[in-house]
């Protein structure tokens, strides 16, 4: 028998009263894998999350962490499971090092301090160790979030938000962590509303919208489907007009600039070259855009006819 994914949720719902959160939702999220969990504000991201955590309670449906029901076998698969929460909920006169020993506590983990002191020097905390939660930046509680959530060596981090309003520096820096703890094997789920963060972690994606998953597929499958490409052509004058087969490609135009969307399936980059270098201006500079996760993301929402976060 192949052993449990790290998460398994099917027909998973969520009334709130009369609103449904979460409206059906099957996912396999196997070992090891980055899954980047995406949606408009409202989507259902944190409930599907935090009835992983066991901390919301589902109407129906199925929800396990390594086999283990989140309510039947709370202890074990909250065990299994470290959650990066948005906000940081701590008594602010602990010094770092006391939250996280508490932490431990929490998991009958008495003596993690090795754990804790590496978890720190990866995360830049260590000279804050003794530094008091309440003196300590934004961007420092973030790492404390961080070191919280993985204290007692979850083998699945879900990370809700986790670098909303950091600098470029610490994403950055979060992001190598994240990484590196992913390709130690262990599972990582994100929720972003940077897309270029998941496209740059994640291996496969779920797009949540109004409690429904309508998308779910590898990252570079999500991209596949899109074969346009945006091309900026610079001249060293006013190129003049166009000839008539680009006429229908032009989708803007600066001083001595042509923008062109083409269809990489249709139409022919060389073609298309060739066809430039006809215009009595020289070309100066040639810029190709592909599609992004971003344009993925607006498209699959646009196609649902609903509005993006
Ligand atoms: N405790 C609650 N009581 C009533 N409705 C709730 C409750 N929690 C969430 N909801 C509603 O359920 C829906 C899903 O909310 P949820 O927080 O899961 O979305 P989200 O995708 O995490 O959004 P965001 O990106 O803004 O964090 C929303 O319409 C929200 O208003």
């Amino acid at each position: 028998m192949s052993p449990p994914p790290a998460v398994w949720v099917s027909g998973l719902r969520k009334a709130y009263a009369s609103h449904l959160a979460l409206a059906g939702v099957d996912l396999a999220i196997p070992e090891g894998e980055f899954f980047g969990l995406l949606g408009p504000n409202g989507a259902g991201k944190s409930t599907l999350i935090n009835i992983l955590a066991g901390m919301v309670h589902r109407s129906s449906g199925r929800a396990e962490i390594f086999g283990f029901d989140v309510e039947r076998d709370f202890r074990r698969s909250r065990q299994m499971l470290g959650v990066v929460p948005q906000e940081l909920a701590y008594d602010p006169f602990f010094t770092v090092r006391e939250f996280l020993r508490l932490q431990s506590g929490y998991f009958g983990l008495r003596h993690n301090d090795d754990w804790i002191d590496e978890l720190m020097a990866e995360l830049d905390l260590a000279d804050k160790a003794d530094a008091n939660l309440r003196s300590l930046s934004g961007g420092m509680k973030r790492r404390v979030l961080i070191a919280q959530a993985l204290v007692h060596r979850p083998p699945v981090v879900v990370l809700d938000e986790p670098t909303a309003g950091v600098d470029v520096e610490l994403r950055q820096g979060l992001w190598r962590f994240m990484r590196r703890y992913n390709q130690e094997g262990h599972t990582v789920i994100l929720t972003t509303h940077y897309l270029e963060e998941a496209e740059e972690l994640c291996s496969r994606i779920g797009i949540l919208q109004r409690g429904r998953l309508i998308a779910l597929d590898a990252k570079d499958h999500l991209l596949a489907r899109f074969t346009w490409r945006v091309l900026t052509v610079t001249f060293d004058k006013d190129p003049g007009p166009l000839p008539e087969t680009l006429a229908g490609f032009l989708s803007g135009a600066g001083e001595n600039t042509l923008v062109l969307r083409l269809d990489q399936s249709r139409h022919s980059l060389g073609a298309v070259l060739t066809a430039l270098q006809d215009l009595p201006a020289q070309i100066l500079d040639l810029h190709v855009q592909e599609p992004d996760l971003e344009d993925a993301f607006t498209d699959i929402l646009g196609n649902m006819g609903l509005e993006q976060p």
